[in-house]
This record gives C-alpha cells, structure tokens and sequence, in this order.
C-alpha cells in the first residue's frame, strides 16, 4: 500500500526517459498514484503517450503554456476524466537559448526575459488558477522546480535565473492565498540532471564536475532522488508544509566557498 494511494496526479514537464517530471512520475506511481499527462506540442506526444501507456494511463493531453486557450481547455478535459484533482506538478521552464551563454547583459533583451517568466513563472500562477476548481476543498498539492539560481548569482544562468526568483516567490504568493481550502504549494530546488533542457549548455558538464567534487554527498543528484522527494512533498505525509523550497541537491545549496581545499 504506496504513501499515494488513490491520489490522482497531472504531470507536466515529460520531453524524454530523462526528465526530472518521468522521475517524479515513476515515484508517484510507484506509491499507488494514478497519474495524468501533458504534452507541449505534436513533437513530444508520442513520447508522453509512452509514458502514460507504462504507468497505466490513458490521460493525455496537449498543453503549451504559453496559450491560455490550451490551458483553460486542459482543465476543462481533465475535468471530465476526474472529478478532483490531489497533485499538480509543474516541470516546464524556457528562455531562449542565447540568454544562457555568457554575460548577463550579453544575451539580454525584452523579449527573452518576458519568455523566461512568461512560461518559467507565470505559468505555475496560470495553471494553478485552471486547475483551482479541481484542486480546492481537500488535501491538494502543487509541487514545481527550481534551480539554486533562484537564489545566487551564477554563470550563465541569467535570466533563468531571474525567472527562478519569480517562480519561487510564486510559489510563496500561491501557498498564502491557497492553503485555507487546503492546496498546498512547494518547489523542489534541484542539483544540476543532464537532461534535456540541460542539453546544449555548454558548461554543464564542469558543473556536474564540480558538483561531484565539492557537494557534501560528494555526488550529483538523480531523477530518482528528485522524485522521492516530489512524491513525498505531495503526500499526505507533508501536510504541514507549504510556501518551501526544499534542496535536493546533495547539499550543494550549504557550501559557502569551494576550492580551497586544494590550496593546502
Ligand atoms: N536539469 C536540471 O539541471 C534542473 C535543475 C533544477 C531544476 N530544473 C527544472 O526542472 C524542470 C524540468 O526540466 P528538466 O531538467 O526535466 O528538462 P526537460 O527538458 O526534460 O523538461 C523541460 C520541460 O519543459 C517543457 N516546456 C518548455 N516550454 C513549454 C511550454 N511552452 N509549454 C509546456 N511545456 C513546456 C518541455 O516540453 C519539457 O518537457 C524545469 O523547470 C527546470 O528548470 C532542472
Ligand atoms: C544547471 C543549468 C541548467 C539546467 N536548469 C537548472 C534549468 O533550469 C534549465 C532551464 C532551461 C531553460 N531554457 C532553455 C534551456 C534550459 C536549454 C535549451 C533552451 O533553448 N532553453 O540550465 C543552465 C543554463 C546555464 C547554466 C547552468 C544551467
């Protein structure tokens, strides 16, 4: 009998067997969810459809952020499937990909730090609004992702950065507005996953280097660490926890200054 028995749980953010979503997926089912699935685009729905087909569902729909229709049209359909929603997982980030290279002011313009809050940020706020009618007047739970970037100031991640920040007071805003009809709202604040939005960064592997170098666990984080933790944080189990940031990311998050170990 899993911590999760008879919850029902949409989730977003699939792109591939990689994503942080399909290990939170995998951990959710594993504890007795039954799970429902979102898509971006025609591109990935068949590898979301897989995904359903191995956890046992047939719930599969279409949902790009950035189009309100397709989000107000996704609560709509899912509504017609459950009659209550318990856990909303939010898995979805973007900024274009010239804003996450070199300087801050580098690759910056109007438009792509609207991007990355628009669909990093705004889109839990948005979805969370959608999902609300389903979601209120029981034990329910919104859990999202974000990145230490939120927080300090790191190479590259610039505006993600920024958008984390947003997100994670988002989630801050949801929890005080939402925990009196009892959804709760959390963020996971992973270490660095070679996944696929990690892709193409080009100094992702010195930070998973360094990570494993320097972390407290003396390892890097895995989808599976991650949903554990995603699963638990939408249980039952954490009833009294909302408006948190939690870190799973081998204890990363504590250090205060690297490297001078190896200066004796
Ligand atoms: N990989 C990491 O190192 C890491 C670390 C901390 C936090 N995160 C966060 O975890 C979350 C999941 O990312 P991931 O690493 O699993 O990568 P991923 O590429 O597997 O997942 C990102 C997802 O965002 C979705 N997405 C992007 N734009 C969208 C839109 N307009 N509408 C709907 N969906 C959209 C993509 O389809 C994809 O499924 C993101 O919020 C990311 O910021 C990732
Ligand atoms: C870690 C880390 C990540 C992983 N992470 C925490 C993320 O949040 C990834 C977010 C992301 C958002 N948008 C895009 C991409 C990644 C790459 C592809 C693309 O075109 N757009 O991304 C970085 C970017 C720069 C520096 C470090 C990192």
């Amino acid at each position: 009998m899993g911590f999760l028995q008879g919850k029902r749980a949409l989730i977003t953010g699939i792109a591939s067997e990689r994503s942080i979503a399909s290990g939170i997926a995998e951990a959710m089912h594993r504890e007795g969810a039954e799970l429902a699935f979102t898509y971006q685009n025609e591109k990935l729905k068949s590898r979301v459809q897989k995904a359903a087909e191995q956890f046992g569902s047939d719930i599969v729909l279409p949902l790009d952020v950035a189009d309100d229709a397709q989000i107000q049209a996704c609560f709509d359909e899912l509504g017609k499937r459950w009659d209550r929603l318990d856990i909303l997982v939010h898995a979805i980030a973007f900024a274009p990909r010239e804003a996450l290279a070199g300087g801050f002011l580098d690759g910056l313009d109007r438009e792509g730090f609207r991007i990355a809050q628009d669909i990093s940020a705004y889109s839990l706020a948005a979805l969370t609004k959608a999902a609300r009618p389903l979601l209120t007047g029981h034990q329910s739970s919104v859990l999202t992702l974000s990145y230490l970037g939120a927080e300090r100031a790191l190479p590259n991640y610039n505006v993600m950065g920024v958008a984390k920040a947003s997100l994670e007071a988002t989630v801050r805003y949801l929890a005080l507005n939402l925990g009196a009809e009892g959804i709760r709202v959390n963020a996971i604040s992973a270490g660095p996953i070679k996944t696929l939005a990690a892709s193409g960064i080009g100094s992702f592997r010195k930070i998973l280097g360094h990570v494993e170098q320097y972390a407290p666990l003396r390892r890097t984080v895995t989808i599976e660490d991650v949903g554990n933790v995603g699963a638990f944080l939408c249980s039952d189990l954490a009833a009294g926890v909302t408006g948190e940031v939690t870190y799973v990311d081998a204890g990363y998050n504590i250090l205060g200054m690297t490297g001078l170990d190896d200066v004796g």
